[in-house]
């Protein structure tokens, strides 16, 4: 499980989260609502230890994480965080050195796992391309590609269905679908209600640096109240409906 207790940080002078007490449940799929700028991807920053907190503690697989380089560098392996922008994640030129980077920067030398890996994310005919001449739906599938490759424990996705088409969404659920059944924990921040109600099994709303709500699902009286919409359905909707 991941968990936080009692979690404080401010980015500069503004508090961010202000005590969350945060808990995902290791088989689950966990969903992060809360408004633009709530602290999502701060909070999820914390599950990988690419943030630090000023106070309180996270734990992952019930031990507390350690800041130490080695700790950190055993984590990411654990963890893996798919960021919003694939552009932020790509890191080699092609697409098959992209997603053997993390694997070999760990010291771990297996083509096998990397072919299997580049053919679930349909890449294999692809493996030379040059990324930055790929589609936004094809550098997600690279982003993901290259932390599966790691065979993490868990995935973190941060805001996964942003700027992709339904087609684009549905590969995101089922992905999701995929993590759980291979026994990895996903947990997505979001503030697309109709992806992240599709996918949850539990759902915590994250609103004035606090967990605000946990349940397992929401209501669309709640959904308004913490200012979140449906997306993906919208998306969805034809003009004439
Ligand atoms: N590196 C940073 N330096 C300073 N302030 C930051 C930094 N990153 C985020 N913030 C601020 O922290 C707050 C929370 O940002 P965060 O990106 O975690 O929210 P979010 O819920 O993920 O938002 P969104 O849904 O828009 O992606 C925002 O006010 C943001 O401006």
């Amino acid at each position: 499980m991941i968990e936080t207790d009692d979690l404080h940080f401010r980015h500069g002078d503004d508090p961010v989260l202000d005590g969350v007490n945060f808990e995902a449940q290791t088989g689950e799929v966990t969903v992060i609502f809360g408004r633009n700028g709530a602290g999502k991807s701060t909070l999820l920053r914390h599950f990988n230890g690419l943030f630090e907190p000023d106070s309180g503690t996270v734990f992952v697989g019930d031990e507390p994480v350690e800041y130490d380089d080695d700790s950190l560098a055993d984590l990411r392996m654990r963890v893996g965080l798919v960021f919003q922008n694939p552009d932020d994640q790509i890191v080699a030129p092609t697409v098959e050195q992209d997603v053997e980077f993390g694997p070999r920067n760990a010291g771990i030398d297996d083509p096998d796992r990397i072919e299997r890996v580049l053919s679930e994310f349909d890449l294999d005919e692809r493996t030379d391309r040059l990324c930055n001449t790929l589609s936004g739906g094809e550098k997600k599938r690279v982003s993901l590609a290259g932390v599966l490759a790691m065979e993490p424990e868990y995935v973190l996705l941060d805001e996964p269905t942003a700027g992709l088409d339904g087609d684009g969404c549905r590969t995101i659920v089922r992905f999701v679908e995929s993590l759980t059944d291979a026994g990895i924990t996903p947990v997505i921040a979001t503030h697309d209600v109709g992806f992240g109600l599709t996918v949850a099994d539990t759902v915590t709303v994250l609103e004035d640096g606090v967990i605000d709500y946990r349940g397992e699902t929401l209501s669309q009286a709640l959904a308004e109240r913490y200012g979140l919409r449906n997306y993906v359905f919208e998306t969805w909707a034809s003009p004439a409906e």
